[in-house]
Formats: C-alpha cells, sequence, structure tokens
C-alpha cells in the first residue's frame, strides 16, 4: 500500500484527479468504480475541469458505483444515482447506458444484490476503484462485521454511519437504514485501489485501517494486502501516522 501526502483537501483532490485521469487516458475504455460521500467531490470537479478543457475523453468508460440507499430512486435527491449524476455523470460525455450503481428500487433485497453481482461479474475486473474512507472504517457500505462480505449484499447501516450521513438530509428526512453496496471481492479484484481521505476527523481511522491488523473489524484494513492500493490523504488526515510515513 502505497500513501501519497498532500497539503490539504484541494492538492488531496487534484492528486487522486490525477491519478484516475491516468487511468483513463492510458485505457480510454476503462471500468471505474466510483464513490459517493464529500471526500471525493473535489477530484470529481477536476475531472469535470480537465474534462472541459479538452484534455479527457470518457465516451468509452464504464462505471460502476459502490452502493445506493435501499428504497431510493435516482430521483431523489438523497439516492446516490442522484449524488452521481449531480456531481459528475451530468457534466462530462459519459454514456448514461455505461453508468451503474445498485437499483435501490429493487425491494427484493436478493434479487437486486444478485443482479449488480452478475453485472460486476461480466464487466470483469474494475480497472480503478476509488474509496472514501467511513469513520468506522467502512468501504462502500462494507459496515464492520466478523467475516469480510464478499458479493453484493443488503447491509443494516450502523448507527455511526446513519449519523454520520444524516448532514446530507433534511431535518425532517429519515436517513434509510439499509443500502445495497458491493462487496470485498469486487473491491480486492480491482486491478488499483484509490483511496480518498481527508480531514482530521478520520486520522484516527487512518491509522487504525492502514496501520493496525487486518480484519473485518475495520473492513478498510483488507485494503493493506491489495496489490495496487493507494492511499492519497491531506496532512491532517495523517496527522496520527506522521512518524510512520
Ligand atoms: O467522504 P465522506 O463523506 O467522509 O464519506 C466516507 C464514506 O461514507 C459514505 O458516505 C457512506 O457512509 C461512503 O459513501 C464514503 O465512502
Amino acid at each position: 500500500m502505497r500513501i501519497i501526502r498532500a497539503k490539504d483537501y484541494q492538492d488531496m483532490s487534484r492528486k487522486a484527479a490525477n491519478i484516475i485521469s491516468a487511468q483513463v487516458i492510458g485505457k480510454p475504455d476503462s471500468v471505474l468504480g466510483l464513490a459517493t460521500g464529500e471526500t471525493p467531490v473535489g477530484a470529481y470537479r477536476k475531472l469535470i475541469e480537465w474534462y472541459e478543457k479538452g484534455d479527457l475523453d470518457f465516451s468509452r468508460v464504464t462505471t460502476v458505483n459502490l452502493d445506493e440507499y435501499k428504497g431510493l430512486d435516482k430521483w431523489n435527491k438523497q439516492s446516490y444515482h442522484y449524488f452521481m449524476n449531480e456531481n459528475f455523470f451530468k457534466h462530462v460525455n459519459l454514456l448514461p447506458e455505461r453508468c451503474h450503481l445498485p437499483d435501490g428500487t429493487e425491494e427484493n433485497a436478493e434479487k437486486a444484490c444478485r443482479a449488480y453481482e452478475a453485472l460486476l461479474r461480466a464487466l470483469g475486473p474494475i480497472d480503478l476503484q476509488l474509496l472514501g474512507l467511513g469513520h468506522n472504517g467502512h468501504i462502500g457500505f462494507n459496515e464492520p462485521s466478523d467475516r469480510f462480505e464478499l458479493d453484493t449484499h443488503c447491509v443494516s447501516l450502523s448507527e455511526s454511519t446513519i449519523s454520520a450521513n444524516r448532514r446530507f438530509f433534511a431535518p425532517d428526512e429519515e436517513v434509510p437504514a439499509q443500502a445495497y453496496t458491493m462487496g470485498i471481492r469486487s473491491i480486492m479484484q480491482a486491478k488499483k485501489v484509490l483511496v480518498a481521505v481527508s480531514g482530521k476527523e478520520k486520522a484516527a481511522m487512518v491509522r487504525t485501517a492502514f496501520f493496525g491488523p487486518v480484519t473485518p473489524k475495520v473492513p478498510a484494513s483488507v485494503l493493506q494486502i491489495h496489490s495496487d492500493a493507494v492511499v492519497v490523504a491531506d496532512e491532517e488526515a495523517l496527522w496520527k501516522v506522521r512518524d510512520m510515513l
């Protein structure tokens, strides 16, 4: 696992976007695994900026997102479909039919997960998987558990994840308690994994996940044994591991 140090959020975003750009330029028909959350938004902005300048072409790229809330459709402003559309998809020349997320409207969890897993397998290994880091060490919505959940599955979100995500919802809106998420296998089979981390509230988890034991109780810790995992983190996120770099 390589750690790339960035000065601040802007620098981290630019560095993460550089890695994604290099992937798309080097392999125009890449399969990109994408993430939601606040952290990757700056990188998406950079990619949009470079696309607008004519430096990037997404017309042959396929995207697969990590997760979606169960029960939310793509017009719901809190859905990850909506988030991805607003923050990235609609601003670049990705073909809509090549942008995939789990189907939050499918009430039958087994059916929804089976369909997404089949899609992931049909597409083959993801070329580059972008990840954020949850406060409790989750990646996608793979929550702390007694075992690594390998396939796409329906997860009951932990209290800490629900409360962390409350900031995206209006006070009177309920945060969904369940989500469909890509499993650890697809993430680990990705040829390259890029974890973007920013801010001092992630510093303790950076130390636990990337310098502690590999355990399903800290899902992100599994990335330590990925053959090509890169963490791009800013100074605040790295302050608890400064002496180890
Ligand atoms: O980047 P943020 O907003 O801190 O979120 C971290 C992680 O938490 C999630 O938003 C889900 O709780 C993930 O999508 C994300 O990777």
